[in-house]
């Protein structure tokens, strides 16, 4: 049976327990992975910033393969990627004539091989690639991209996998069809774990690309990149399942590297020439343990060998999707995910001999991109773990300070409920503070004015003590007239609509209920958040703003009719108006042809013609 990751009701990010195990077939908790990543991030980092692995290459034109469907693309210039598009773009040392010109067609695929920098011969040739042969297909992704004489070469590191504005029904339509891909028809012994494992991985990696597009995020009112709390939430963080599946995959990703590492002793990696890329992978992979993913318990005997074979094609089919995906910066990031992924499972399932001989063949033959692609994949999801515990202190400082709160709570988006243990005087200062609003401001406003709020915000922010205990206490009211003050300082901030009324009714009530429970237990205030999930909230905007749209599409309507009822009313009244200056025009007309005057002089004209007419 599938060990669901167990779920603890006391916490409230993300609802899960970090003492529990990842999965059942990985004998590592949540807080061991914390652990393990907050130790290797600084190296991953830089060896994913070394020029051996940043630059990476892939087919940016290839056809979508699976559905026609090739003439869209996505127009924000964040879906854009940069390409390496010289030669001279590229570190000095990688210059042919630095390299003795290893780009020359002509080169000898055995001159290739023993040259230490042989993986760096694949960036201007593919010698290396005839060099490949062919044997049992052991692919879990077309290696055959990278040799593509459409591929282009580019710096993963000015290419931030970031917010990109994709969205829409095409990208509903990739990851429908990558999780169509799920559909094992075969039923044998071990299907139910390999069925799970091939759902956590394209999950995790669904819930990765929503970390870091969450992480890194457009605000369109300042114009800055940051972390975007809500969005994560609402992407990721209220779906326990979705965060343990990037712990999954890290786990995943970790084993293959680890599985390796002995075997990457031959490779020189470039040493001479610029980063001690070695030192950093065995720093990193130092740290990694066998223990963190079991995959015998995947393929474990002849029998699941048909479903390996499932297994595998229907990975190949995701990396193929992603061709499919119209907003290239994104098809950069889940081709180099995709393919990550696809050399840790080759690594995973396709080294399982005893034979040392047939596992150094196995490394052999991976590819630098391969390479390039497995450690940027950890790299991504390492990042993804540092984002989700940096979400997670944001999520705990939003609910415990007072300053946030309120401000959510003038936002009217208040998924965040208002904490009760800041006392029965902020929670009766608000209600003043609400009633107050509600009475002065009889205008009707659809919106706030963010960019003043975002004001408001930072400098609340700015004056946050790090005593967590000390904002409960005595930060509220400070920060309450501080924010009270900023509000009145901007009337036109402060315009009410009838909608915000009812909003602010139903805060009031919800003080009303948190004072009440609060002070029955005033003691243990964060069990009273325990309900704080930011869907329900998402479903309450929504009803609104439906029933806002709706509202408004009725009223739109009706000004319609009544414009139109207008139209025509007017119509009838100016008819016998309008008959009588047509008539009077053409009489005009008609008299001065009976007098002689020629139909010019009714042009607006210096020609004395008009003149003559006058007289
Ligand atoms: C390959 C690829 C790469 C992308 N890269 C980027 C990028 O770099 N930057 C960017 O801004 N956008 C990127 N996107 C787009 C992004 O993933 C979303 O599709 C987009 O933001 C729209 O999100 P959405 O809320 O409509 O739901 P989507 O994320 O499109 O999800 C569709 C549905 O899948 C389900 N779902 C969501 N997440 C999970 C999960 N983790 N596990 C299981 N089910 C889930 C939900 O029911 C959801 O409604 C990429 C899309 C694809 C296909």
């Amino acid at each position: 049976e599938i060990e669901q990751p167990e779920l603890e009701e006391t916490t409230n990010f993300c609802k899960m327990n970090k003492d529990s195990l990842v999965g059942a077939s990985c004998d590592v908790t949540f807080k061991e992975i914390n652990d393990i990543n907050h130790k290797i991030r600084p190296d991953l980092l830089s060896l994913v910033h070394s020029d051996f692995f940043k630059y990476f290459k892939l087919n940016l034109y290839k056809q979508c393969p699976f559905w026609n469907d090739n003439n869209g693309y996505c127009v924000n210039r964040a879906c854009a990627v940069d390409v390496i598009e010289d030669w001279d773009q590229l570190p000095e040392y990688w210059q042919p004539e630095v390299l003795g010109g290893f780009a020359n067609e002509s080169v000898s695929a055995d001159k290739v091989r023993d040259d230490e920098c042989s993986f760096l011969d694949q960036l201007c040739d593919n010698s290396l690639n005839q060099m490949r042969q062919r044997g049992p297909d052991i692919e879990y992704c077309d290696v055959e991209d990278f040799h593509n004489d459409q591929s282009v070469l580019v710096d993963l590191t000015v290419n931030p996998e970031r917010f990109t504005g994709y969205g829409g029904e095409q990208s509903s339509q990739i990851w429908s069809s990558v999780y169509r891909e799920n559909c094992f028809s075969i039923n044998e012994t071990g299907q139910c774990l390999a069925k799970d494992a091939f759902y956590r991985l394209v999950s995790g990696l669904h819930a990765s690309i929503g970390t870091h597009l969450s992480n890194d995020h457009l605000n369109t009112e300042t114009a800055k990149w940051g972390p975007n709390l809500e969005l994560f939430m609402l992407r990721v963080g209220n779906f326990p399942d979705r965060v343990a599946n990037i712990y999954f995959n890290y786990a995943v990703v970790a084993k293959a590297l680890w599985k390796i590492q002995p075997y990457l002793s031959h490779l020189e990696f470039c040493n001479a020439y610029h980063e001690d890329v070695k030192s950093m992978i065995t720093s990193v992979v130092s740290n990694l343990d066998s223990k963190i993913f079991n995959e015998n318990l995947l393929f474990h005997d002849d029998i699941s060998s048909k479903l390996k074979d499932d297994f595998r094609s229907r990975f190949k089919n995701v990396t193929k999707i992603m061709d499919c995906v119209h907003c290239d910066r994104c098809r950069l990031w889940g081709k180099v995910q995709t393919t990550g992924y696809a050399t840790s499972l080759k690594i995973l399932f396709e080294i399982d001999s005893d034979d040392e001989d047939a596992k150094q063949t196995v490394v052999d033959k991976l590819t630098k991109y391969e390479l390039i692609a497995l450690f940027n994949t950890f790299d991504r999801l390492s990042k993804s773990i540092e984002s989700i515990n940096n979400f997670e202190k944001m999520y705990n400082n939003t609910l415990l300070t007072a300053g946030d709160r309120i401000l959510t709570l003038f936002k009217g988006n208040n998924f965040f409920k208002l904490l009760s243990n800041a006392g029965k005087s902020l929670s009766s200062s608000l209600k003043d503070k609400s009633n107050e609003s509600v009475a002065s401001n009889k205008s009707q406003v659809e919106d706030f004015d963010s960019p003043k709020l975002d004001n408001v915000e930072s400098n609340i922010i700015d004056t946050e003590v790090n005593d967590v205990n000390a904002t409960k206490v005595e930060l509220p009211k400070q920060e309450l007239n501080r924010t009270e003050a900023k509000f009145l300082e901007n009337e036109d901030f402060i315009k009410e609509s009838n909608a915000t009324e009812s909003k602010f009714t139903e805060i009031n009530s919800d003080f009303k209920e948190h004072t009440t429970s609060e002070s029955s237990d005033s003691e243990t205030p964060s069990h009273k958040f325990n309900d704080i999930v930011m869907p329900s909230k998402k479903a309450f905007v929504e009803e609104e703003v439906t029933n806002n749209t709706l509202r408004n599409a009725w009223n739109t309507e009706i000004g319609n009719v009544k414009d139109a009822l207008r139209f025509i009313f007017t119509s009838y009244v100016d008819f016998p108006r309008n008959v009588a200056r047509v008539t009077l025009y053409k009489l005009n007309h008609l008299w001065n042809w009976f007098v002689g005057v020629p139909l010019s002089v009714n042009v607006e004209s210096d020609e004395p013609a008009y003149e003559l007419n006058v007289e």
